[in-house]
C-alpha cells in the first residue's frame, strides 16, 4: 500500500504527534520483548506439535485410517475452551485457533495419503 492509500500514514498537512515519554518508551520495549519471547515458544511449540502429527499422519496413511477424526476433535475443542476460560482466554478466539491448526494438519494427512 502506497504512503497516499494507508489511512495510518502521516499526513503533510497534519501536525506529527509528539514523541512520547522516554519512560514509556522503554516499558513498550520491554513488553514487546515478552511479546517476541512468546512469539518465538508459540513457534517452537507449533513445530513439535506438527513433528507429531506427521508421525501420526504417516502411521494413519500405512493403516488406512481416515484423516479427520471428528470425535477427537470435539473432545479437544470442549477441553481446549475450558482451558481458555480458566486462562481468562476468550474461548471461541481458543476454539478458532484450534481449528485453524487441526485444518492444516488434516491438509498434511491427506497429501500423505497421496
Ligand atoms: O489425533 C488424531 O487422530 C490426529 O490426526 C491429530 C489431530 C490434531 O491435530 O490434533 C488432527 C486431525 C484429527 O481430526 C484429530 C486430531
Amino acid at each position: 500500500m502506497s504512503e497516499a492509500q494507508d489511512p495510518r500514514a502521516n499526513r503533510s498537512d497534519e501536525p506529527s504527534a509528539p514523541s512520547p515519554d522516554p519512560a514509556v518508551l522503554a516499558e513498550l520495549e520491554e513488553m514487546r520483548s515478552s511479546i517476541d519471547n512468546i512469539d518465538a515458544a508459540l513457534v517452537h511449540m507449533l513445530a513439535e506439535r506438527f513433528k507429531c502429527t506427521k508421525r501420526v499422519g504417516r502411521l494413519k496413511a500405512t493403516h488406512d485410517l481416515p484423516p479427520a477424526d471428528p470425535d477427537r476433535e470435539a473432545r479437544q475443542i470442549e477441553r481446549l475452551r475450558s482451558l481458555a476460560v480458566e486462562a481468562d482466554l476468550d474461548p471461541a478466539f481458543a476454539e478458532k485457533f484450534l481449528n485453524f491448526i487441526i485444518s492444516e494438519v488434516i491438509r498434511h494427512h491427506e497429501a500423505f495419503r497421496g
